[in-house]
C-alpha cells in the first residue's frame, strides 16, 4: 500500500541507537495522594511491533497511555515518538504531532455522532494531506475491514458501541500513524468481533510498519501481541505467558 504521507522528523542519531518508534527513558509518576504509579519506567517499541500491557487494575495502565500520548504529564523522564522528544514541545506542537504521528483506539477520543462513518475515518488522513479522494477511499477500505462495509455514509450517532469500537480502529489506521495507542480496542465487541478486528489491527500495524502499545485485561488480545508486559509500581515486567 503506498505512503506518501509526510517523512517522521529527522532522528537525532547521537541519542537514538535503536530504530524505536516510541522510546520512554526513566519515566516517573506519582499521582496527588503521593502513590507511586512508576518509577523510572522504560520502554522501546520498534516499527511494527505491536506490544500489549496488562496488569492489575488501578496500576496506571491508562494515565501511562495518556503520558504516551502527550495528554497528561509524567513527572521526570523522556517520551520520544518517531524520533522526537515530548517534553520540550508546546502544546500546539504536541497537538500537531499527535495529529500525524499518533492513532489513538480510546473510549474519550470520540467518533463524531454527526459526521458520517466515511468522514470520521477519513478525518486523521484528511488532515495530514490534501488528497481527499485518496483519503475518502482508504476510509471506505478500512471500514470495509472491520465488518462496515457499505456503511460509510451512515451516521455515527446510529451506530452500537461495538460498531463504534470498530470505527475507532478504521480512524486509528487511516493516516499510517508511527505510533499506535490502544485502550482496550476490543472491549465492546463479541468473540468472534473481536478477532476479526483484531487480526486487521496486528496486520495493519506490521504492514504499515507502526508501533504499536493496547492496554488491555483481554488474554486474547494480548495473545496477538509480540510481547507481554505487566505493569507494576516497579516498572514494565516482561510477562512469564
Ligand atoms: N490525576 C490524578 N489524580 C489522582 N489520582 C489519579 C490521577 N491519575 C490517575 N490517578 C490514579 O492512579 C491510578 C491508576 O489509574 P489508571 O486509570 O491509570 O489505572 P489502570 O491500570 O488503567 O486501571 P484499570 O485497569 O482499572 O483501567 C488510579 O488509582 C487512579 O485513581
Amino acid at each position: 500500500m503506498p505512503n506518501d504521507l509526510a517523512p517522521l522528523p529527522t532522528r537525532d542519531t547521537a541519542t537514538h541507537a535503536t530504530d524505536a518508534r516510541l522510546v520512554v527513558r526513566g519515566l516517573a509518576k506519582t499521582v496527588p495522594g503521593g502513590r507511586e504509579l512508576f518509577s523510572g519506567l522504560d520502554l522501546a517499541v520498534a516499527g511494527g511491533e505491536l506490544v500489549a500491557i496488562v496488569g492489575e487494575s488501578g496500576t496506571g495502565k491508562s494515565t501511562l497511555l495518556n503520558i504516551l500520548a502527550g495528554l497528561d504529564e509524567a513527572d521526570r523522564g523522556v517520551v520520544e515518538v518517531g524520533g522526537t522528544a515530548l517534553g520540550p514541545l508546546d502544546e500546539t506542537a504536541r497537538t500537531t504531532l499527535r495529529r500525524e504521528l499518533i492513532g489513538f483506539v480510546f473510549q474519550a477520543f470520540h467518533i463524531l455522532p454527526y459526521l458520517t462513518l466515511g468522514q470520521n475515518v477519513a478525518l486523521p488522513l484528511a488532515l495530514v494531506s490534501p488528497d481527499a479522494t485518496r483519503a475518502t477511499s482508504e476510509a471506505e477500505r478500512l471500514l470495509h475491514a472491520v465488518g462496515l462495509g457499505g456503511r460509510a455514509g451512515d451516521y455515527a450517532r446510529d451506530l452500537s458501541g461495538g460498531e463504534l469500537q470498530r470505527v475507532a480502529i478504521a480512524r486509528a489506521l487511516v493516516h499510517r500513524p508511527a505510533l499506535i495507542l490502544a485502550d482496550e480496542p476490543t472491549g465492546n465487541l463479541d468473540p468472534d468481533t473481536a478477532a476479526r478486528v483484531l487480526e486487521l489491527f496486528a496486520s495493519a500495524v506490521r504492514e504499515g510498519g507502526a508501533a504499536a502499545v493496547i492496554v488491555t485485561h483481554s488474554p486474547a488480545t494480548a495473545a496477538v501481541a509480540d510481547r507481554v508486559l505487566t505493569l507494576t509500581a516497579t516498572g514494565l515486567n516482561a510477562s512469564d505467558d
